[in-house]
């Protein structure tokens, strides 16, 4: 056999061989996943309409997932996208603060679709919320092995901080970002296409407290909440702006402080405002400046700027290699699963 028609051989030696019992067994599996996944992300999507929980089940994806360290070799010790968050171990790091609630959202998913692992129903939550914000569809793969006890969670200090001092000791925002991304394997168009999700969602002062806007109507910006002088908070609040993406049913609960207007609706506006737009009222903390300010990150930022569909292409590659960190699959080369 020539050298051409061995290369053949070899890729073609899935589908000529005999097919295993162990590979039988998983495309019959896959079956009744696939039907769970679905009606999972068909309830998910209902709840999304009634809640507005989009940004919430976007952040506890990504943390999840970006625990991930590519320099470790050995699951579930190189963190990742595992649903290792679901234990209080975990959800209890300081960067995973206001999460909680996330997760309680998705336990009567888990319970109603039990063949689903919770990180699959977790990344499933992510990928369905942008999805439902307007945002790019991602062509999500399925079958994460969860790990199952609290030993197994990731090391606290993994995730990134918003401003100095770093935890890494990285001496600005740039080279911090760079070494937390850098970790799970992204590249600086990466960086800055993920750290777009903030186009949707908020801060809060109880969570991460890098806003001193909290809780409630009254503690929330003109976009977020009823501040004194709109005329009422709980959906009452004439101010319409802050109900765009979603203006008969509210924001869910009010208060915070967004980094857009529209938060609720997934676009291209993180790049378009300008870093100084709106103090009072709009977030931009050290890392999202850092997007700007160093060159590199700069470019890629501009580009996103003047073209949404570049920052959509290059979002829905990202997210969905982000959601892939760390995990071990079952079938072994995961379910590919798109609506
Ligand atoms: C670049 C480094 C990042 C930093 C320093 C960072 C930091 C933060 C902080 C401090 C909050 C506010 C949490 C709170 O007070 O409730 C937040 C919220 C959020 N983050 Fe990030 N983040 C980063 C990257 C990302 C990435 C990569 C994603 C997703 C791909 C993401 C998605 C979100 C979302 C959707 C929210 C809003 C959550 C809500 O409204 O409940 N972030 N982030």
């Amino acid at each position: 056999m020539d050298r051409a028609n061995a290369r053949v051989a070899a890729t073609t030696a899935h589908i000529t061989r005999a097919p295993t019992s162990a590979y039988m067994e998983d495309v019959v599996n896959q079956t009744p996943y696939r039907a769970a996944l679905r009606a999972c992300r068909d309830d998910l999507w209902k709840f999304i309409d009634e809640t507005n929980a989009n940004p919430i089940f976007v952040r506890l994806a990504w943390h999840d997932a970006g625990t991930f360290d590519y320099h470790v070799r050995s699951w579930p010790k190189c963190g990742g996208a595992n649903g290792s968050i679901r234990f209080e171990e975990e959800m209890s790091h300081g960067a995973n603060a206001g999460l909680s609630k996330a997760l309680k959202y998705l336990e009567p998913f888990k319970a109603k679709h039990p063949l689903l692992s919770y990180a699959d129903v977790i990344q499933l939550a992510g990928a369905t919320a942008i999805e439902h914000a307007g945002g790019p569809k991602i062509k999500m793969r399925y079958g994460r092995v969860d790990v199952e006890t609290p030993e197994e969670c990731a090391r606290e200090g993994n995730l990134p901080g918003a401003e100095p001092p770093f935890g890494d000791g990285s001496p600005d925002a740039a080279t911090h970002l760079r070494n937390v991304f850098g970790r799970m394997g992204f590249s600086d168009r990466e960086i800055v296409a993920l750290s777009g999700a903030h186009t949707i969602g908020r801060a809060f002062k109880e969570r991460s407290g890098v806003t001193e806007n909290g809780y409630g109507a009254k503690n929330g910006t003109k976009f977020t909440g009823c501040p004194a002088g709109h005329g009422g908070g709980g959906g009452t609040c004439p101010f319409s702006a802050r109900h765009d993406g979603d203006a008969d049913k509210g924001v869910g609960m009010e208060g915070g402080r967004s980094w857009t207007k529209h938060w609720l609706k997934f676009d291209n506006s993180y790049f378009k405002r300008e870093h100084d737009e709106d103090p009072a009222n709009l977030l931009w903390m050290s890392t999202d400046k850092a997007l700007h300010v160093d060159d590199e990150f700069r470019k890629v930022f501009e580009e996103y700027a003047e073209s949404q569909e570049a920052f959509f292409a290059d979002f829905a590659a990202a997210y969905k290699k982000l959601s892939e960190c760390g995990a071990r699959w079952k079938p072994v080369d995961g379910i590919v699963y798109e609506w």
